[in-house]
């Protein structure tokens, strides 16, 4: 197929495309007259408008990115022949055809997976170039005969395509885009991993764990798209910039129901207006405080004080003290949540009054049942053995004193470390609240979650998450040597099992998409100081610039590397501890604990040594394509 040929192809599907979402726009406006009663009609208006949303979100851009071209060899089973378009999403000409096969779907897996050693039956594999929504050309991969046609020399060692390097080389602007024209085999293993499988990612900078996270959100959705769309997709990531940064994605693939958060949003019930200091925050983050909040609220439960009775007209039933106090055991027995737990109590008590009125000759129906259950007497023996409690109530109580459930398990300073004199509520408070809440009573709990930067999650945060997934897996996306909080995870199984998924697979990413090899050779010298165990990453780009300056005047010295920085093209970022002033459209100042997870194509970095080592690791491998370092004090010995 020619150029011109390929062009032809793309304007009949832009048409079946527009012609899609004619009928999709026509179904959702027509949908509730058709539909039988109004609630079908509510959830197929539902359906239909979400669907036309996504096919709405599709960019004007490319609608397609790749083609294979099956052989005739036995390899290529049922596609013997066939030429399949891969694109972001399914099109389907007027007979419903496939025009456009999605990315997600079983075949496109061959495109990210054929090589020249296992073809998978491919003949050609075609890599379309564009500019914005412009076909500009293509590069064919003969997989049969084992080599690359019409290609320019390749800018990557490790890459065989030109596309995939321009992709990988081009400067980074604005948020953050999908990378589905170009995943890589290890990358789509993870991606396509099974819905009931947790894994866990630990990749290095600029390895790509926040784009397979993303685009395994994705094909989930598609791959399981009912139930899912039922129990729920939920992104956790560090902070709300992190989440602006990375928030256009999942749009683009044509996904727009998974919901992004942090995990001060998911437990937000209530303002944050107080701090910690250091000494609190480590002991409330601390596993310990799991079995101390369980004492805490378990600690409310109370023995029977006596027989309970009950009178109604001229009937009295009654249980004796000691018939309470077996049913108290039992259901204690139970483990169940302590919501859950009294509302069982209840029912058992007055099962036992029901006996008594059967064995007396009535028959008592469901709303003498009811009736019982809300009785004084039934009331007050709950509120006495067994109370209602609110989550925060207990976790103040604790705060205020903390020795009755603390002791044995905290030291006597960790207890008076967090001791609260004024009632105010800090952010980890919020996740001791959130742990109360998850012992009353089941959390909502999603299908599957995705956590980026899971390795500065504390144990108490983690356990948050667990009791959201006890259903559902995880995708746990992070690395090691990032690690910044003072609680960050130095073990994955330790993680793993803090999230409740001590069996998920650890697969280790290294082939860095981000950093150039210039800027990583000396982000791998600082790594190997950190004392963690995790693989250093190799750059699949080209060298890139790094720069060190030193100078008297820093604020002076960053200005000008600015400017000098603003005589490119892309995205650049000021990363400093001190503040510093300046307005350029391309430009974002900010502090290193914020650059998590970010990019930019040219990174001022101010005064390294000012930042602890593990954050410098971070501040260092946020450069895409150059690095300037200013700096006035020595720099580093590991990086000097
Ligand atoms: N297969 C790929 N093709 C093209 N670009 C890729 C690929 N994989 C990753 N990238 C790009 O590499 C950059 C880094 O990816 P990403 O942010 O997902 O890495 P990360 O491992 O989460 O990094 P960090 O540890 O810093 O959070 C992004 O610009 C991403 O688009």
């Amino acid at each position: 197929m020619t150029l011109e040929e390929e062009r032809a192809h793309l304007a009949a599907s832009r048409a079946a495309l527009a012609r899609m979402l004619d009928l999709a726009r026509h179904r959702v406006a027509t949908g509730e007259q058709v539909a039988g009663d109004r609630y079908t009609a509510e959830m197929l208006g539902r359906m239909l408008k979400s669907y036309a949303k996504e096919l709405a979100e599709e960019p004007d851009g490319p609608l397609y990115f790749g083609r294979l071209r099956f052989g005739t060899g036995p390899a290529a089973g049922d596609h013997s022949g066939q030429c399949y378009y891969i694109g972001r999403r399914h099109i389907t000409d007027e007979a419903g055809e496939p025009m456009v096969i999605d990315w997600r779907a079983p075949v496109s897996r061959t495109f990210y997976r054929a090589s020249a050693r296992d073809p998978m039956g491919v003949a050609v594999r075609r890599r379309y170039g564009w500019q914005g929504g412009t076909l500009t050309g293509f590069e064919d991969e003969d997989l049969g005969a084992g080599q690359l046609v019409a290609s320019r020399p390749v800018a990557s060692r490790l890459l065989a395509s030109r596309l995939v390097a321009e992709e990988i080389e081009r400067p980074r602007v604005g948020p953050m885009r999908d990378i589905v024209a170009t995943i890589q085999p290890d990358q789509d293993d993870l991606v396509r991993a099974d819905l009931d499988e947790s894994v866990c990612v630990q990749g290095a900078p600029g390895t790509g764990k926040t784009a397979v996270g993303l685009h395994r959100a994705a094909y989930l959705l598609y791959s399981h798209r009912r139930r899912l769309k039922r129990d729920g997709v939920l992104v956790i990531g560090p902070n709300p910039a992190f989440l602006r940064y990375i928030s256009a994605v999942l749009p683009a693939l044509g996904e727009v129901d998974i919901a992004q958060r942090t995990l001060d949003q998911v437990l937000a019930r209530r303002r944050v207006t107080g701090t910690d200091s250091d000494a609190a925050a480590a002991v409330k983050h601390d596993a310990r405080m799991a079995s101390v909040l369980s004492r805490a609220l378990y600690a409310r439960l109370g023995e029977p004080s006596g027989p309970l009775t009950v009178a109604e007209n001229s009937a009295r039933w009654r249980i004796p003290e000691a018939a309470l106090g077996r049913l108290i055991g039992q259901v204690w027995q139970e483990s169940l949540p302590y919501g859950i737990g009294r509302e069982r109590l209840r029912s058992r008590v007055v099962g036992l009054l029901q006996r008594q009125a059967e064995a007396r000759g009535y028959a008592p129906g469901a709303a003498w049942i009811q009736r019982m259950g809300r009785s004084r007497p039934v009331r007050d023996f709950l509120d006495q053995v067994w109370p209602a409690v609110r989550p925060a109530d207990v976790v103040a109580e604790l705060l205020r004193d903390p020795s009755a459930a603390a002791d044995g398990i905290l030291t006597p300073a960790e207890q008076e470390a967090i001791v609260r004199r004024r009632a105010r509520w800090s952010a980890a408070d919020l996740v001791l609240v959130d742990e109360v809440a998850g012992l009353i009573d089941h959390p909502e709990s999603y299908g599957h979650i995705i956590v980026d930067e899971a390795q500065d999650l504390s144990p108490m945060e983690c356990r948050a998450l667990a009791r959201r997934s006890v259903h559902g897996s995880l995708t746990v996306l992070g690395d090691l040597a990032q690690g910044t909080t003072p609680w960050a995870a130095t073990s994955w199984y330790e993680q793993l099992t803090h999230l409740g998924k001590p069996k998920a697979r650890v697969v280790a990413l290294t082939a860095g998409f981000r950093v150039p090899a210039a800027v990583l050779a000396l982000a791998n010298r600082l790594l190997a100081t950190l004392d963690v165990d995790v693989p250093p990453t190799r750059a699949v780009r080209g060298e890139g610039s790094l720069h060190v300056r030193r100078a008297d005047d820093l604020a002076a010295a960053t200005a000008e590397a600015v400017r000098e920085a603003l005589g490119h093209e892309g995205s650049i970022g000021v990363i400093t501890r001190e503040p510093f002033a300046l307005t350029a459209d391309r430009v974002t100042v900010l502090h290193p604990a914020m650059a998590k997870g970010l990019e930019f194509d040219h990174v001022v970095l101010v005064e390294p040594a000012d930042l602890p080592p593990r954050l410098l690791y971070v501040a260092l491998t946020r450069a895409v394509s150059r690095l300037d370092i200013v700096h006035h004090r020595p720099l580093p010995p590991a990086i000097a």
